[in-house]
Parts: C-alpha cells; sequence; structure tokens
C-alpha cells in the first residue's frame, strides 16, 4: 500500500524549510510588501537616528533662512522663520511616529482585553462593552481633544492618549467578533474540558486568533492617528515648538502662494507614510486571508514522484472504482485520480485515488452527499481546479489519448472542442456585460475559426435546437434579461455548440425553478442522443440517475463506494450509502410517470422516483 500522500507532501513541504514559510516571510515575497517594508524601515531609521541624522536643531532660527529656496547646505530650504526644513521634518518623523504608537498602544490596551472578555463571556459582559464601545463613537472627539489640549497645555503625549481612547472601539469591536467565532470551537472547549482558567484559556488560545487581524487593524489605525495628529497640529492644537509634519503643513499653507515647497515637503512625508502603511495593512490581510500559496508545476511534479517511490515494489496505489472498456475505447477514463488542496492546515487530499470511465455514447451519473468530491473528479476532468488545488493520476484519457501528458495549454484545447461543460450555476456562468450573441459568437469563432456569419448562423441554430423561442430576439438579450432555465438552455446551446464527444454537466438542474428542471434534463438527454455524445452528470438526485444515465458511480467522502449499471443499482444495491441515498433522494418524491400522467404535464419536479430509462424512453 502506497504511503498516504499528505505524508509526502508534508516531507515536501518540510523539505523547503517550514510551513511554506512566516506570514512576514510571506509578506515580504509580494513586491507590494517588500516595498513597503522598505519605506517604513527607512522612516523608522529615520526617527531613530533623526539626533544623528539632522543636519541643523531643528528650533535654531537664523533669519537670514528666512524662507530660502532648497541649497547644497539646506536640502529643503528654510521655513518662514528662518529654521531648516530637512532638519524639521527629520526630528518631525520621529514626533509622527511617537504619536501613533502611544496612540496605538493605547487602543489596544483598551480594545483588545475588553473585545475579547466580551466575546468570550457573551451576555452582560459583551452588553456593557458594546455599550461603553458605541458611546465612545458618539461623543464627538474633536471636542474633547480640544477640552484636553486646554486642560493639559497642549501635551502632545496626552493628547495621543487621548486619540487612542476614541480609536479602542474599533480594536473592540474586531477582537469581540473575532472571538465570537472562535469561542465555540473544539479546541477551546478541550482547554475548558482540561480544566484551564478562563484567563488562560483566552491568553493562549483564543487571543491567537485575533493576533492576525489586528496587526493589519495596527498598521491601519497607524495611518489615521498620523493624520488626526497632523490635522490638530495643523489647527494649532499640541504643536507648540515640537517641529510635527501637521504643523509644518499649517505654515506652508499659510504661505502655499509664495512659497508652495513649505506644503509639499511635509505632505510628502506624511503621504508617502500613511500610503506606505495602507498598503502593508492591505498586503497583510492578503497574505494571511489568501492561506493557499500554490505549488508550482515542478513542484507537483516532484511530489508525485516522491509518493510514486515511497509505493512499495509490487504494490498498487489504493484506488476505488473500476472500468468498463480498454482506455483507448473510452470516451473518458481516470485512473487513480486523486486531488489536493493545499489550506493553512497543510495539504489535504479530497479525492482519494478514483478509477472510472465512460463510453463513447454512454450516460454516466456521478452521485453522492455534498462534499464527497464529485465536482472535484469533474473539475480534474476538465483541468479546472481552482489554483489552490492540483490533481495526481495515473492517467486521465479523453478520446482514447492520455491527456496527463499534454501541456496545459494542449490541454485546454479540448475544452469546446472534445469536451463541453454545463455548470451548475447559469447566471454566473453569462457575463453581465455581453450580449447572448456575443457570448455565444467569440468562443465560436475563437475556437474554431469560423467567420462571423458562419459563428451566427450555428447560434443560432443552437438557440433553436435547446428550445429557445425567438432565438435572434435571444442573441440580442443580455443575460439579466433570460429566466434561469432560458440561461441554462443558452450555456447548453454553448456547450454543444462544439460538437463535443463528451458532454460534462455538474448539477446542471440545481440552480433552476423545480418546474424548468426536467425540461432541461430532457433536452440533454435528447441532445446526447442526438450527437451520441458521453454524457457525465453530477447529480446528488438519483431521480436524475434513474431517468437519464445507463451506468452510476456513487462517491462518498472522495472515493467510490459502488460502480454499476443503473438497473442493478436501484434493484441491488451493494452498499448501505448507496441504499441509503436512494432512500433520502427519492423518499417521498412522486415518479416521473405519474407527473407525466398527471394535468400538468410541465411540471415533472425533482424527476423521477422509480423510473427507470424505458419507461421514460
Ligand atoms: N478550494 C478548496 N480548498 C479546500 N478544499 C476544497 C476546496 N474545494 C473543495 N474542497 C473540498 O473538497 C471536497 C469535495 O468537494 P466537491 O466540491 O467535489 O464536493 P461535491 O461532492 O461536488 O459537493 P456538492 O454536491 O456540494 O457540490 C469537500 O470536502 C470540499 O470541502
Amino acid at each position: 500500500m502506497t504511503a498516504p500522500i499528505t505524508d509526502t507532501v508534508a516531507d515536501a513541504v518540510d523539505s523547503r524549510g517550514g510551513s511554506r514559510g512566516t506570514t512576514f516571510v510571506r509578506f515580504l515575497r509580494r513586491p507590494a510588501g517588500a516595498v513597503t517594508a522598505v519605506v517604513l524601515l527607512l522612516i523608522v531609521l529615520v526617527a531613530v537616528f533623526a539626533p544623528w541624522l539632522s543636519p541643523h536643531d531643528p528650533n535654531a532660527v537664523d533669519l537670514g533662512l528666512t524662507r530660502a529656496l532648497p541649497s547644497a547646505e539646506h536640502p529643503l530650504g528654510g521655513d518662514t522663520t528662518g529654521r531648516d526644513v530637512l532638519s524639521r521634518i527629520i526630528w518631525g518623523t520621529q514626533i509622527t511616529l511617537w504619536g501613533a504608537l502611544v496612540a496605538i498602544v493605547t487602543s489596544l490596551v483598551i480594545g483588545v482585553p475588553s473585545g475579547l472578555a466580551a466575546g468570550y463571556y457573551g451576555g452582560a459582559v459583551d452588553r456593557i462593552g458594546t455599550w461603553i464601545s458605541d458611546g465612545l463613537q458618539a461623543i464627538p472627539g474633536m471636542i474633547i481633544l480640544l477640552i484636553v489640549a486646554a486642560a493639559f497645555r497642549n501635551d502632545f503625549t496626552v493628547l495621543m492618549i487621548t486619540v487612542g481612547v476614541f480609536m479602542a472601539p474599533g480594536y473592540f469591536r474586531l477582537t469581540r467578533s473575532t472571538v465570537m467565532a472562535v469561542r465555540g470551537e473544539a479546541y477551546v472547549d478541550a482547554a475548558k474540558v482540561a480544566g484551564l482558567s478562563d484567563l488562560r484559556i483566552m491568553g493562549r488560545h483564543v487571543i491567537r486568533a485575533v493576533v492576525a487581524p489586528i496587526v493589519i487593524q495596527s498598521a491601519l489605525t497607524a495611518g489615521m492617528a498620523m493624520g488626526m495628529q497632523a490635522g490638530l497640529q495643523f489647527l494649532g492644537i499640541g504643536g507648540g515648538t515640537t517641529p510635527g509634519w501637521g504643523a509644518a503643513m499649517n505654515e506652508g499653507f499659510r504661505v502655499m502662494r509664495t512659497d508652495p515647497l513649505l506644503l509639499l515637503w511635509p505632505s510628502l512625508a506624511l503621504g508617502i507614510t500613511i500610503a506606505a502603511l495602507a498598503v502593508m495593512g492591505s498586503t497583510l490581510a492578503d497574505v494571511i486571508s489568501v492561506k493557499t500559496p500554490t505549488l508550482s508545476r515542478r513542484e507537483r511534479k516532484r511530489i508525485a514522484r516522491l509518493n510514486a517511490e515511497k509505493t512499495p515494489a509490487g504494490a498498487t496505489a489504493t484506488t476505488t472504482g473500476s472500468i468498463s472498456v480498454a482506455a483507448v475505447d473510452s470516451a473518458v477514463r481516470l485512473e487513480n485520480l486523486r486531488v489536493n488542496y493545499e489550506t493553512t492546515d497543510g495539504e489535504v487530499e479530497v479525492v482519494h485515488g478514483i478509477t472510472l470511465d465512460v463510453s463513447p455514447g454512454e450516460v454516466l451519473g456521478i452521485v453522492g452527499e455534498s462534499g464527497s468530491g464529485k465536482s472535484q473528479t469533474v473539475f480534474s476532468m476538465l483541468d479546472l481546479l481552482p489554483k489552490s488545488g492540483y490533481y495526481t493520476a495515473d492517467a486521465i484519457w479523453i478520446g482514447g489519448e492520455d491527456v496527463t501528458t499534454l501541456s496545459k495549454r494542449d490541454r485546454a484545447q479540448l475544452l469546446g472542442h472534445e469536451i463541453g461543460y454545463i455548470p451548475q450555476e447559469p447566471m454566473s456562468n453569462l457575463d453581465p456585460s455581453y450580449t447572448i450573441g456575443y457570448q455565444l459568437i467569440e468562443p465560436l469563432r475563437a475556437v474554431h475559426g469560423m467567420s462571423r456569419s458562419e459563428a451566427r448562423e450555428r447560434a443560432l441554430a443552437m438557440l433553436d435546437r435547446v428550445g429557445i423561442v425567438d432565438p435572434a430576439r435571444v442573441m440580442k438579450s443580455y443575460p439579466h434579461e433570460l429566466s434561469g432555465g432560458m440561461a441554462q438552455r443558452v450555456l447548453i446551446a454553448g456547450a454543444i455548440a462544439g460538437k463535443p464527444s463528451v458532454l460534462v454537466a455538474d448539477e446542471p438542474t440545481t440552480a433552476l425553478d423545480v418546474t424548468v428542471q426536467a425540461e432541461v434534463l430532457e433536452l440533454l438527454r435528447e441532445l446526447q442522443q442526438e450527437y451520441d455524445m458521453a454524457l457525465v452528470i453530477v447529480t446528488h438526485n438519483f431521480g436524475v440517475v434513474a431517468d437519464l444515465c445507463d451506468r452510476v458511480v456513487v462517491m462518498r467522502s472522495g472515493s467510490i463506494v459502488e460502480i454499476d449499471d443503473v438497473g442493478p443499482i436501484f434493484e441491488n444495491p451493494q452498499s448501505d450509502y448507496t441504499r441509503e441515498l436512494i432512500a433520502a433522494s427519492l423518499d417521498g418524491a412522486e415518479s416521473r410517470v405519474e407527473l407525466d400522467t398527471g394535468l400538468d404535464a410541465h411540471a415533472p419536479a425533482a424527476p423521477a422516483a422509480h423510473a427507470t430509462k424505458e419507461q421514460n424512453a
């Protein structure tokens, strides 16, 4: 038996040095992250080394320097009272960063513990915390700041502490909602059961969930605090003799017409710092939320090779399912297909080595409960897995050719030619900005090399064929003008326009009104027979299976539990799971026969209790 693929991937990941790098490393790998890190580091260095970097005393007045233009000795010139602008900007960096730090620490100290307590305990603690937070937000902060400035003689640090108090509700709400989302997690219960104190659980386990959002929030709050600080200084509050950027902007603003540079320098300093913090916040959010970095093609091949090497000689990989015809005679054949996703918890295998095939002209149903791996199986067939996922397979045969040897590009060429695809959600698969005609004609021209008039003719014919009443009008319509049933017919028309030999339909009726489901299934059956296509239909409805399919694959938790012709599956299911699925699917549903003989011939809901293909033919 082969080693579990996840072990091998873990090995591979470890061999690359930890779980694909820390958040910080991933942040630095992004161009925006690297640039902002460098910019912010420089700003911090300027602030720390201000006494050494500043060429002059920032408060020293030299009347000869009044409004002086930039020169070699004073690279940014002099201000309105004859002080060196560069020195004041450098010292202003220190003041600005200090102010932001004071405000953030104050917000953190107030907002995070109170948010933790409110989210963790809920009830009265939460209510009181929320009232205070709402109350703080309702108070006009500027008036309080003016009072504080007057009471504390414009003390800059006290003012920034006050700014921090007004920013604390942001941290409170963020922490509270994050904690609420995790407080019911099994690991929190487990910690409680283990007898840990609430304080310890919050401090050790729950706080971990809030660290990432708080770091992001802090980057944004720092920018806001700097903006407020500059705003206050601009209004002449909290400035004093402190060489702050806001005070410099105030001065520059007053002489903007005659000495615009005096406004430019502090504005640039503030703008660059706030922009860097904002970009850092959004890049961090990106890095932290998108925790599914993709493995390169080469890496995936290496992992597949490592797995193969781990398989003992003579042993074959565990696989479920079976095949019915020789590979070259099949329309599609999957051999030992595995699908993996990279998640925050590492590599997860969601399809565990399945083998199945479809003959030309055959209808194969893939059934199973939600999450059983049906869609992942067909996405692998189509090579349409999302970036964070990948498959490995001994072979995937399409039209008698093993397509795993093809390049990504050649593989894509099969779509629309060899394989057609009908998705689950018709509306979201049509572009709202283009007419139906454009969306049908474009692929026929681009993929099938038809002229505009040929493509238009084919599109009209296909729309007519799928039962669209006024094709010429629908061609001019936009998706929002169509009903769900019409949209699905349009997509079916698009899928078969290239006359594929295999049509893959992923729950094609799930999103449709129950009254049109049967019509769409009927249409699929007709088209499949008319074009003699193999049809792979994903569903969790055994009624659909009974109605449409020749053979059925029953999937559960990423494996095939049963694969057989429709007759035997219904008459004598081998697995209890299949039996339960049939019972659940058909329980209480009217049969198609009952519906067809009923009053409304067009109202056959979830098709098909005990109907068979023969009965419906
Ligand atoms: N992007 C993803 N990242 C991680 N796991 C995923 C991702 N997409 C799907 N999965 C997992 O793969 C498994 C199979 O999903 P799949 O979509 O194939 O189920 P399904 O049988 O088609 O279900 P449904 O009938 O609900 O569409 C599920 O456990 C799902 O959580």
